[in-house]
């Protein structure tokens, strides 16, 4: 592991939670932070979330070797912008945004000649901001590095090494697959979240108090997820359009299928679905790839 100093632009739930983790898993590394938001500097400093926060991103990101990009989807191209001017010679750039297709086209035109190698923790909270952070969030988690072709070796090598000490496991794909498969893994329950929690809330029939006072089961693990923070969730969509759309259309061609079933009465159709569903969910924990956090996400409730 060869990086020895680590910058962080973007100092809220994931960014917050990489200074604490390099602090916790590797002793030795620096860490500098920059945040657009001074509150937000503020409260980083009282939390020590990195050894330095600057009070403008191209000072954070001077003399380090490893830049990670840990602000909204949309935001990448402005803030790749703004430390331009201090970044080191051969330093690596990287991101940790939901999406990955559109944020390399983006680093790349932003910032010429530099050596940009994307990347993706599958680790997060519905919790944002400079307090959500904790170092223990990438522990048995994926991190999906999405090298652009003429990414160095090396560097791609230090990058995995980076994200493999602060626990998490690591996979390399192109962008485009990245995508495709967080579309349908993530990005529409996120959406299907935030839908029915609104549908619920929209229903004249239930009123609001009933929405909470009913939702201790499935319902308020549905709330959880649409909880999630609105700016990030907007970028995502706006930013993996053709990939959340291919999949979407697939969904909804299976959600009809299942109306119909539920219409003609066809039990053993959704005895099937129901029961295929549930062998997924069995081999996910078999595979000991569920929350190892029982009450994760409840914490705050
Ligand atoms: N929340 C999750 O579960 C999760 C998981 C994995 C990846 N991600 C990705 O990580 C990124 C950050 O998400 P988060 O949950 O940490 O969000 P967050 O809202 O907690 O933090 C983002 C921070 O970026 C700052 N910011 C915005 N524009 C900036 C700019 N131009 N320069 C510097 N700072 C700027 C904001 O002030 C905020 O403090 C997003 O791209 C998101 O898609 C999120
Ligand atoms: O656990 C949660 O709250 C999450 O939604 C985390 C989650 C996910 O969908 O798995 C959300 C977005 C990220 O890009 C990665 C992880």
């Amino acid at each position: 592991m060869s990086f020895e100093k680590v910058a962080i632009i973007g100092l809220g739930l994931i960014g917050g939670s990489i200074g604490l983790a390099v602090r916790q898993d590797m002793p030795g590394v620096a860490t500098s932070g920059y945040d657009a938001d001074p509150k937000v500097r503020e409260r980083a400093r009282e939390r020590q979330l990195a050894d330095v926060i600057a009070d403008n991103p191209a000072e954070a990101v001077e003399g380090a070797d490893l830049v990670i990009l840990c602000v909204p989807v949309g935001a990448m191209c402005k803030a790749a912008k703004a430390i331009a001017p201090g970044l080191k010679e051969g330093c690596v750039i990287s991101d940790v945004g939901s999406s990955k297709r559109s944020i390399t086209e983006a680093l790349v035109k932003a910032l010429p000649g530099r050596t940009i190698i994307p990347a993706h923790p599958v680790a997060g909270t519905e919790h944002s901001g400079p307090d959500a952070g904790f170092a223990t969030l990438f522990h048995q988690r994926w991190c999906i590095v999405t090298p652009p072709e003429d990414a160095p070796e090396d560097k791609v090598a230090e990058l995995v090494d980076f994200w493999e000490a602060l626990g998490a496991m690591v996979e390399t794909m192109d962008a485009a697959h990245h995508d495709r498969v967080l579309a349908v893994t993530s990005h529409i329950p996120h959406l299907i979240a935030y839908t029915i929690v609104g549908t619920a809330s929209d229903l004249e029939e239930v009123t609001r108090s009933e929405v909470i006072k009913y939702s201790a089961g499935g319902f308020r693990d549905f709330t959880r997820i649409a909880a999630s923070d609105p700016t990030m969730w907007r970028d995502v969509f706006l930013n993996n359009k053709d990939a959340v759309l291919e999949m979407l259309d697939v969904f909804l061609t299976d959600l009809a299928l299942m109306r119909e079933a539920i219409r003609a009465g066809d039990g053993e159709m959704m005895h099937d679905t129901f029961s295929r569903t549930r062998a997924i969910r069995r081999s996910i924990v078999a595979l000991g790839q569920d929350d190892p956090r029982p009450d994760f996400g409840r914490e705050h409730d």
